[in-house]
């Protein structure tokens, strides 16, 4: 297992603690703060609840956390060094110092500053080819990207390690090719927190107004095609360069006061922080956080449906995770085909919950039916075989919900083949949370052709698979419950 360390352990040091250790990082900590480990471990469990449900397949075992009281004992091991202390230079160079001294030569010490250019990071430091800008985004358990910005001292290996562990968390490192105060991503934002603080201050909008005119409108669009995108289909059929002749003109006229900074004073900060308490100062902080995991989550999801933007890059993460996790993908891969193949694993997302704060009946069905579509792969109805033509259709299903599942917990699904004969496939699931049964699901499906929606017969290899399958299987008891029909006596 590999090891991080994370120097500074506040909202940003926390988060990536979390995304380090859920991904199957062992983690060490240092900050001097003596309440640094009650305050990670609230945003453990808040990283618990949520980033698993990211995930359609299983995620690795979680690290290990263990806390230093010193820098030195802190990054032995480490390959990776997370420093995440207050936006302030001269305490990061001091940082930086104690960690040179004391870490192996070729780790990694990215930096969250959210401002500071790399080369200022770099300066007075031995080995300046080993610090780096690696921003990342709050919640860091939860939003993929990561600015990533080196400077000449930095190479092309140390630079190419750093991409590939930012990926191999499930994130995206975006990499910052020219070095600017404030990156790339911090820029906007303080444009736009710019313009808030006018609007609040000459009494045009309120806090909440002003979240209201980002969260019901920009705000969704953002988070699906970003800025150029969206200003080009906003431009119609004669896209971005037509949006550009009808808005040019506007960069004249006062539509921004951007250099224009009010006067951070008390007046304004009371201003503000008033409204802002008003607004939601009845929601208490973690609570807000929840939320806004809750809501992330949701839409992250929702963009893996479209295989668009975050959503595209989790689904690759998906692949991978599935590989390490060893799930079967091929017949020839099963160890022992007497037994139940493994063709789900995943923890209960925020979104497949209902109002009865448990998995709603709908996602047994979708557990079940994504075990199927592993259990097709398997005998050869991979994707490139529903190319040639031929698939399977789902003719009937019987599910028993026996137990409830709750929100992160990890389930898993185990599938017999109890007839694989000629066009039908009739199969039976068992889902689990650790060995406590939650559902059966009992289905037959039967081969078609794409092309006359008709019922068909499968390849050679489907069938002989299939087959294997059954007959080696056929050594198990009837399943408690095949058959049942709706009402019948238990
Ligand atoms: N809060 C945010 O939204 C974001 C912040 N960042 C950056 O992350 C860094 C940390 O910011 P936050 O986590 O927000 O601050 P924070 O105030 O929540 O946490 C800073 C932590 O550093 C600890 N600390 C202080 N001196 C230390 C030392 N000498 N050695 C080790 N730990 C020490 C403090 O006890 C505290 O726990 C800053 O550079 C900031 O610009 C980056 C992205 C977003
Ligand atoms: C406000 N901020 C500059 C600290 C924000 C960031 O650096 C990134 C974020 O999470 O929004």
């Amino acid at each position: 297992m590999t090891t991080a360390t994370i120097v500074g352990g506040g909202v940003i040091g926390g988060g990536w603690a979390a995304r380090f250790l859920l991904n199957g990082w062992n983690v060490r900590v240092f900050d001097p703060d003596p309440e640094s480990e009650r305050k990670i471990g609230e945003v453990l469990d808040n990283a618990r609840r949520s980033l698993p449900g990211t995930s359609d397949t299983e995620m690795p075992q979680e690290g290990s956390l263990t806390f230093h009281d010193t820098i030195a004992e802190a990054v032995a091991g480490a390959t990776w060094i997370q420093e995440s202390v207050p936006e302030r230079l001269e305490m990061k160079h001091k940082v930086y110092a104690e960690i040179q001294a004391h870490c192996a030569e070729n780790a990694i010490i990215g930096s969250s500053t959210s401002g500071f250019k790399p080369s200022e990071l770099q300066e007075h430091a031995p080995r300046p080819g080993q610090i780096m800008v690696a921003h990342p985004f709050n919640p860091v358990y939860l939003m993929p990207l990561i600015e990533l910005v080196p400077t000449a001292q930095n190479s092309a290996d140390i630079i190419a390690q750093a991409k590939a562990t930012i990926s191999g968390l499930g994130m995206y490192p975006l990499h910052v090719r020219k070095e600017i105060d404030a990156h790339i991503a911090d820029r906007f934002m303080e444009a736009v927190w710019r313009e808030a603080l006018w609007l609040v201050k000459d009494g045009v909008a309120t806090t909440e107004e002003i979240d209201e005119s980002i969260r019901m409108g920009f705000g969704i669009r953002w988070a699906q095609m970003g800025l150029f995108d969206t200003f080009r289909v906003a431009g119609g059929e004669a896209g971005m360069k037509h949006f550009m002749e009808q808005f040019g003109p506007c960069l004249k006229w006062p539509w921004t006061r951007l250099m224009d900074v009010p006067e951070f004073n008390d007046e304004l900060v009371d201003l503000i922080a008033g409204q802002s308490d008003e607004q939601s100062g009845h929601i208490e902080i973690r609570e807000m956080e929840r939320i806004r995991d809750d809501n992330l989550v949701a839409m992250m999801r929702a963009l893996k449906g479209q295989n668009w933007g975050a959503g595209a890059l989790m689904n690759t993460h998906d692949v991978k995770l599935s590989k390490e996790a060893g799930m079967v993908r091929k017949a020839a891969d099963i160890v022992d085909l007497s037994q139940p193949i493994v063709t789900g694993r995943r923890a209960v997302p925020v979104d497949w919950l209902d109002y009865n704060g448990h998995m709603n009946e709908s996602r047994y069905l979708q557990a079940f039916s994504e075990a199927t579509d592993r259990l097709m792969e398997i005998v050869g109805c991979d994707q490139d075989y529903i190319a040639t033509g031929g698939s399977y259709f789902t003719a009937e299903t019987h599910i028993r919900n026996i137990d409830e599942a709750t929100l992160g917990e990890r389930i898993e699904v185990r599938t017999r083949v109890l007839n694989g004969e000629g066009k039908k496939m009739h199969i039976w699931s068992e889902m689990y949370a650790g060995e406590k049964l939650l559902a059966t699901g009992e289905q037959v499906l039967i081969h078609v052709s794409l092309e006359t929606r008709k019922p068909s017969v499968p390849s050679a290899e489907i069938t002989a698979n299939l087959a294997m399958i059954a007959e080696a299987q056929s050594i198990l008891p009837a399943p408690d419950g095949v058959g049942r029909y709706v009402g019948a006596p238990r």
